[in-house]
């Protein structure tokens, strides 16, 4: 065991240069590892280095974001890889030299290049990530669009005395971009900020876990004759779980129904498969297909404050029958004491966004009581460390 800091700084000098490659390391023996690194970083620094981090870490997002409108990714994409001068860097990209050295200065300070000469850089591994197109591009660019509503918070508050957000028209967003539109709405008139969500919704799924139809006993619950509807799937895309859900169980008598907003049911490309139907709707306007045997509603509840998920609910409500079943498939927000800091910072997205919130499993349950539902079994699930939640709810 170390006995002193020097001691302890020669272990770790010595494993950094034992380290196995990145691609031979496990997910959860990496994350073990990183947890105990953070905590030893906790314990070791002074309190300038988290006040500075408070203070300057936005700077990395910004910069990357200049790099990319520069073209500064794509070159290096281009060229594969390879060192680049600063007057060859120069002569591939937007902008003056004198700007480009500063910006590649930057971006070497946080080893996205390393400068291999006072005026040469070496792309390492992420300056390969952030190119225009990438799905981590996407990311940056989607996150610079929202750093526009995290600048106004403040000013949100001062002038509303400091209350929670409720109203999924009255958030921060709206403040920041000076719109009386939903966010939805808003992005559906900006095409490219559009297309830079899909992207990163897209990349989330990954992190999505197990099919609710892998967690619930489809066979045993969910039998129908053949001329009801089986399931709706309520803010369900493109189609993506509903369409598994077919492909898992093609035989399951019963009609599918998909339902989202019409530009988004209006962007589906291929067909869907034979006994799927879509519709364009919104799940605020009366519920179009009544008595189905279930009602699905996938991470789309999280988007809205509980005024408006109250209303959405309603409407399942209204046509659900007595042996319907709702299910609501969510992120769930920790009750520990000790909530990592990512769930507690999109905990806090949600909220410049959409006046929304990340709930806890017990406000889940709340918002289902008010809402009429009684709820019945609950399966959670950690996924990537991101918490969720299935519900299975009747009419009380
Ligand atoms: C976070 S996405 C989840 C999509 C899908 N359920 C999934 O898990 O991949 C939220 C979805 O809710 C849809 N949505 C938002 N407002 C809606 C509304 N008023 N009516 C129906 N769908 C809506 C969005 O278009 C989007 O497809």
């Amino acid at each position: 065991m170390a006995s002193s800091l020097s001691d302890l700084t020669s272990t770790l000098t010595a494993a950094l240069s034992n380290l196995p490659p990145p691609d031979k390391i496990q997910d959860a023996e990496r994350m073990q590892l990183l947890g105990v690194i953070g905590q030893l970083q906790v314990a070791l620094e002074p309190p300038q280095v988290p006040i500075g981090r408070f203070c300057f870490s936005h700077y990395g997002i910004v910069v990357i974001r200049i790099a990319q409108g520069m073209g500064i990714f794509d070159a290096f994409a281009e060229s594969q890889g390879k060192d680049m001068t600063l007057k060859e860097l120069s002569s591939k990209v937007k902008g003056d030299e004198k700007l480009l050295r500063r910006i590649m200065r930057f971006l070497s300070s946080q080893n996205i290049f390393k400068q291999t000469a006072s005026e040469s850089y070496k792309p390492l591994p992420l300056a390969m990530v952030f190119g225009n197109g990438s799905a981590p591009g996407d990311m940056i660019k989607h996150f610079h669009n929202n750093m526009q509503v995290t600048a106004k918070l403040f000013e949100y508050f001062e002038s509303n005395g400091y209350k929670n957000p409720e109203d999924a028209y009255d958030a921060p967003f709206q403040l920041a971009y000076n719109t009386k539109n939903h966010y939805f709405e808003w992005l559906s008139q900006n095409p490219t900020i559009q297309e830079t969500f899909n992207s990163v919704m897209t990349q989330s799924q990954q992190y999505r876990g197990a099919d609710w139809f892998e967690i619930y006993p489809v066979q045993e619950k969910l039998q129908v004759s053949p001329d009801r509807v089986l399931l709706v799937d309520i803010g369900g895309g493109v189609g993506h779980d509903i369409t598994a859900f077919k492909k898992r169980f093609p035989d399951l008598p019963g009609r599918l129904v998909l339902e989202d907003l019409p530009q988004v049911i209006d962007t589906i490309k291929e067909p869907l498969p034979e006994g799927i139907t879509a519709i364009g709707h919104s799940m605020f306007e009366p519920q179009p297909v009544s008595g189905a045997k279930a009602y699905y509603l996938r991470t789309v509840l999280h988007d809205f404050p509980d005024k408006q998920a109250l209303e959405a609910l309603a409407r399942i409500r209204d046509v659900m029958t007595d042996d319907s079943i709702l299910f609501v498939h969510e992120h769930t927000m920790s009750d520990d004491l000790d909530v990592p800091p990512m769930a507690a910072t999109l905990d806090i997205h949600m909220m410049e966004i959409f006046s929304s919130l990340e709930r806890t499993e017990k406000e889940w349950v709340a918002l289902l009581e008010k809402a009429g539902f009684k709820v019945g079994k609950v399966w959670n699930e950690d996924s990537f460390g991101q918490f969720t939640a299935l519900f299975e709810a009747t009419l009380s």
